[in-house]
């Protein structure tokens, strides 16, 4: 979304220094710390680190469905204005699907192997919509399965006589059923072959233009998010170390050395030789955090402030960067 406008609309998605962490044996595993972020009607924001950096904790968190031992340590999730941790459990339940939806990793194998597919689009209907007939809820299925280009004649299909790209194809029809207005996609591609994966990603930038709906897209698959996002989030060890336009996404541009070095691990099919140079060593221990920069000890530039001082965002050139490599104006 364009930022030329003064009248910037009201975002669909804000996060607020959200942290959640996960009690443990061990103490608590710190998954997202401390986590701030707007998304706009219309668009597509990318959230990309390595596994484990907290990217699913963050999208079930949004979704008010934390696993048992999770606790939200701390900020406000807010959908539409709405802070989803103020709604009571009714108010949740109306307000999760038909204002916002996800589609959960390996959702695919997600779908209830018993049912039929016009069996699952319906118990949406069933529970969100008591009001709609069999007949209006039929005519719904049918035009969900169109808009996602399955023949309407698998409704009567089970999910293991789908291939896997149209049982995850029913998955978005499903999470889009109520036209919520953000949809969080974990992963949402992963388990399929690189021309499904494609064909489903064309998919959701053709709906989300139709629709207008703002979307959250988790992936580890940089090159992946940097193609369908405006806007992309980098996590790491649970924090945004930077946010930027993915139009900027390339070496050209100044980084967060850990973007550097997701950069530097995506090949140039261009190239006649590809370097991939990766990035050494491995996350860090989200339950004894390294002092300093989480990412110090991986980070070929580091220098002794890095070891000892928390790095606060910084705006550099228009992109958020939590590093001290840069000194720019702080933004909050
Ligand atoms: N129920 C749990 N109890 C304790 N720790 C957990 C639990 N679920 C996740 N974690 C830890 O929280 C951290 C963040 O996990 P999360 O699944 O959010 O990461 P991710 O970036 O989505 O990874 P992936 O891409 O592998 O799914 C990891 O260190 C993980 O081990």
């Amino acid at each position: 979304m364009s930022n030329n406008n003064q009248q910037q609309p009201a975002p669909v998605l804000e996060l607020r220094n959200v942290s959640v962490g996960y009690e443990s044996a061990h103490g608590m595993v710190q998954a997202v710390r401390n986590v701030s972020l707007k998304i706009y009607p219309n668009q597509i924001v990318g959230l990309v680190g390595e596994s484990g950096s907290g990217k699913s904790t963050l999208g079930n968190a949004i979704m008010a469905l934390l696993k048992n031992n999770a606790v939200l340590l701390g900020g406000e999730v807010l959908v539409q204005g709405q802070d989803v941790y103020k709604l009571n459990k009714k108010e949740l339940r109306k307000f999760r699907w038909n204002r916002m939806s996800m589609v959960f990793q390996s959702a695919m194998n997600a779908l209830n192997p018993v049912l039929t597919v016009e069996e699952q689009i319906a118990d949406v209907f069933t529970y969100h919509r008591p009001a709609m007939s069999k007949k209006e809820i039929y005519d719904k299925a049918v035009a969900l399965m169109k808009m996602v280009s399955i023949d309407p004649k698998h409704l009567k299909s089970y999910p293991h006589e789908l291939s896997g790209g149209m049982r995850q194809r029913v998955v978005i029809a499903i999470a889009l059923a109520l036209e919520p207005d953000l949809v969080i996609m974990d992963e949402p591609t992963t388990a399929l072959d690189v021309v499904v994966q494609k064909s489903i990603l064309d998919k959701i930038k053709e709906l989300q233009r139709e629709k207008g709906f703002a979307v959250l897209f988790v992936s580890h698959d940089f090159s992946l998010v940097a193609e369908l996002a405006e806007k992309v989030a980098i996590m790491y060890a649970g924090r945004f170390i930077e946010i930027t336009d993915s139009k900027k996404l390339n070496l050209l541009e100044r980084h967060h050395p850990y973007t550097e070095g997701l950069l530097g691990a995506i090949p140039e099919l261009t190239a006649e030789t590809v370097m991939i140079e990766g990035i050494p060593g491995n996350p860090p221990d989200l339950i004894n955090l390294p002092t300093g920069c989480a990412y110090h000890p991986r980070c070929k530039y580091a220098f002794e402030s890095c070891k000892t001082i928390h790095p606060v965002e910084k705006n550099v050139d228009g992109r958020l960067i939590a590093c001290h490599l840069y000194e720019e104006e702080v933004v909050r």
